[in-house]
């Protein structure tokens, strides 16, 4: 077993991967944890939750440390920076630590890296923070762009953006949705399985289930360790699908039998679902941009022995002559900004800038003008993104049906009367986390006239 001061080296060591290399914090982790794995189950997760919450809380930890630093944060050696950060989360989010265990880890971590003359510094602003908690400043809630911004941790501009669409109240719901933690939803296979069946032995190796919203299929799982090691994970019978993403595949509600054309399809769970849907008959083709992502669709299409599907490697920018007109309905899964799943995928607000969201608009637009001569007329075209952000989603179809010649369709009769709502009505659905039990997502159905 490793001792407590190499865990904080380690959780120091993924900060500065993600802070300062521009890593994925959840590929930081993993390759840390994949590379220690004598590790006990009790310091993986150690390190894991402050990595986690040291970077969904890093502007509000950071306000919090320029106030009693007299270096501020953007002026740090980033050694240190991390140091700190990670020292602010476990005393401010992690009870069970002691005050003086975290601040001496910390001292201890500066001089091994090499700040002998930093010990002070560290010791200082930590044993301040600590003992100020109870009285810390933040700004008042007047403020609206700076309270929402430090309180929860958010960039100004998406803030600011929110607040412009979205107002104040629903905008401070999605953001303090975003830092609560919600259990893994899966979706039921039901083709050729019993729900009943799926659920009995989820609970026979211990798991704790429970229903989510909206949705017949769709389940809470928690209280296990590792999802592969679950039967019904192996044998196929769950897929694990937030909700939002589970009512494409409701809201796409295919017949046996129907073509379908998923031009975004990797790792492959709606196609999966709709595939289930049609119960062993019609197609999917499920296509995906590159070849690992279509092995990884591979391997979940195998696992959930389904016969009406196929995963294939296919550009959704480049234009196919031959596939025109030729589907019943298309899904279009696009790559988008997914400033809905922040609660889930933290560095996404801090990756996220609108001249890169600027690019996948126009992405978006490429993949839907070719989505549209692949719907046969009559036909239908889902088109869904995980995203909140108003440019990607009704804008990006009030464009394209003043191009194409597609008309918003109900989305009424496949959703419970829970979500319906004047908008559904009209052809959308746009989910905000807080507000619905679900990521933020966003749904339309179109019809080809
Ligand atoms: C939102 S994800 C799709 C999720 C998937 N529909 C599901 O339910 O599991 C978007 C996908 O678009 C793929 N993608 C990005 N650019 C693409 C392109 N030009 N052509 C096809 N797929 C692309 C990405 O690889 C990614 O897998």
């Amino acid at each position: 077993m490793i001792n407590s001061i190499n865990t904080r080296e380690l959780i120091l060591g993924i900060l500065l991967q993600v802070n300062k290399e521009g890593e994925y914090s959840h590929i930081a982790i993993r390759n840390t944890l994949g590379k220690y794995q004598y590790l006990s189950k009790q310091d993986r997760s150690f390190i894991t939750r402050v990595c986690e919450g040291t970077l969904e809380y890093r502007l509000k930890i950071d306000y919090i440390i320029n106030q009693f630093s007299n270096v501020k944060v953007n002026k740090m050696k980033p050694v240190i920076r991390e140091i700190l950060r990670s020292g602010v989360y476990q005393l401010l989010y992690m009870d069970s630590i002691p005050d003086s265990a975290v601040c001496n880890e910390a001292v201890k971590l500066a001089q091994k890296k090499g700040f002998y003359s930093l010990k002070g510094f560290v010791n200082g602003v930590l044993r301040t923070i600590a003992r100020e908690r109870g009285k810390l400043a933040f700004p008042p809630k007047e403020h609206h762009v700076e309270y929402l911004s430090v309180t929860y941790s958010m960039p100004v501009w998406l803030v600011v953006r929110w607040l412009d669409q979205l107002g104040f109240e629903t905008t401070e719901t999605i953001l303090k949705a975003f830092l609560q933690e919600r259990p893994t939803a899966v979706r039921c296979q039901e083709y050729l399985n019993s729900t009943e069946d799926t659920i009995a032995s989820l609970r026979s190796q211990g798991v704790k289930v429970e229903k989510a919203p909206y949705i017949k299929t769709a389940y809470y799982i928690s209280e296990y360790d590792y999802l592969p090691a679950l039967h019904a994970f192996t044998m196929g019978r769950i897929q694990v699908q937030d909700v939002s993403s589970m009512l494409v595949g409701e809201i796409a509600a295919p017949s046996p039998g129907d073509r379908i054309l998923d031009l975004c399809a990797a790792p492959g769970g709606k196609s999966l679902h709709v595939a289930d849907k049609m119960k062993g008959q019609g197609h999917v083709e499920a296509r995906d941009v590159s070849e690992y992502k279509v092995q990884l669709m591979e391997e979940n299409f195998r696992r959930a022995d389904a016969v009406n599907i196929e995963a294939v490697c296919r550009d959704a920018c480049v234009y196919e002559e031959e596939t025109a007109g030729s589907a019943d309905i298309v899904l279009a899964d696009v790559p988008c900004s997914g400033l809905g799943v922040i609660g889930r995928k933290t560095d996404i607000k801090y990756k996220m800038t609108p001249e890169k969201q600027e690019q996948i608009i126009k992405l978006q637009r490429k993949i839907l003008e070719n989505a549209a001569a692949y719907v046969r007329p009559g036909g239908i075209l889902i088109y869904s993104t995980c995203t909140i952000a108003r440019e990607e989603n009704q804008d990006n179809i009030h464009w394209f049906v003043n191009h194409y010649p597609f008309q918003p369709e109900s989305l009424d009769p496949y959703l419970c009367e829970e979500l319906h709502s004047e908008t559904t009505g009209q052809g959308y659905l746009q989910l905000l986390p807080g507000v619905h039990e679900s990521d933020g997502f966003f749904i339309a159905r179109l019809r080809r006239v």
